[in-house]
């Protein structure tokens, strides 16, 4: 398989890597398309794959081409590609609130996949969600498919509108897990720790409870309660935590992010 990817850094570098880690694409068949000199160098130094810093009449030549630049870069980037591709290629887009209808207007082309990755797709531990074009074949579908899930795991949606609501859980989620653990660390440190040891304290707490929770028979509620001992410390701190109204403004974060995308599509 041939690819291009437009726009190579976090997220379109984490796709290159697993697909290379995986032998889904050689180098030689990876056309990086990089603006930004100093990243491209870096690329280049690396031996990431072929990379050039301009778009051009050789993304005619892949089988599929990522779309990994900033939503406000969109524009300018559509109307290079537009014209260049070949009605059997297939474009994915990762970019945040861009919808599939308007990707196919603005670059007059038909197979389009969108999805939603998150950062720990770096490690092979992402967690994905895509939708596609109705004119997008089964065949073609898989195929994709099969890429993003060297990035982790992938999710089918039928329901393409969700991918916002994606965009707000997942794809922004790992930023809302580091503020937990930074905020809990500042904690620690406000309490008398090292940043050392209240990051160890903090972070090895997490590692379990993430395990204990997905190894436990319990519920969430059952796994609180059983640290919630009756008239207890944790049950001081989700006293607190209910008068500060915590969850409901960890909702309305999620609920804002989900509604940036849909700006972003503007
Ligand atoms: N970061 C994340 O957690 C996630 C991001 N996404 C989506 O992925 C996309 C990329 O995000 P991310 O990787 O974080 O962004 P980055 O800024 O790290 O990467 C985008 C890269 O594209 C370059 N670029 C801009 N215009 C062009 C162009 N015309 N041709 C080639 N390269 C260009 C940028 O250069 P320069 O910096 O000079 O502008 C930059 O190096 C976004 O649309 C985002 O919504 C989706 C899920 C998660
Ligand atoms: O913040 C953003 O816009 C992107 C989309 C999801 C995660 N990062």
């Amino acid at each position: 398989m041939k690819i291009a990817i437009i726009g190579c850094g976090n997220m379109g570098m984490a796709f290159a890597n697993s697909f290379i880690q995986y032998n889904l694409v050689q180098k030689e068949d990876l056309l990086l398309i990089e603006k930004n000199q100093e990243r491209g160098t870096v690329l280049q130094e690396q031996k990431a794959g072929v990379v050039v810093d301009t778009i051009s009449a050789k993304i005619s030549g892949v089988d599929l081409v990522i779309l990994s630049v900033k939503p406000q870069d969109y524009p300018s980037v559509a109307s290079e590609v537009a014209g260049l591709l070949l009605p059997n290629q297939i474009v994915l887009s990762i970019m945040a609130g861009i919808p599939i209808a308007k990707l196919q207007a603005s670059l007059q082309h038909d197979l389009i996949v969108r999805a939603m990755p998150n950062t720990p797709a770096l490690l092979g531990m992402g967690m994905t969600a895509f939708a596609a074009a109705s004119t997008v074949g089964l065949a073609d579908v898989r195929k994709v498919e099969n890429l993003i899930n060297s990035t982790g795991r992938a999710v089918f949606l039928e329901d393409e509108a969700l991918i916002d609501a994606v965009t707000g859980l997942s794809g922004s989620g790992p930023a809302y897990f580091f503020y937990l653990i930074k905020s809990m660390i500042d904690a620690g440190v406000s309490m008398g720790f090292d940043p050392a040891m209240s990051a160890l304290l903090v972070k090895q707490t997490m590692l379990g409870s993430y395990h204990l929770m997905q190894t436990s028979d319990k519920s969430l509620d059952e796994l609180i309660q059983a640290v919630a001992s009756k008239g207890g410390t944790t049950e001081a701190a989700l006293k607190t935590f209910a008068d500060f109204q915590v969850g409901e403004g960890l909702q309305k974060g999620i609920f804002a992010a989900r509604d940036r995308a849909s700006e972003l599509a503007k």
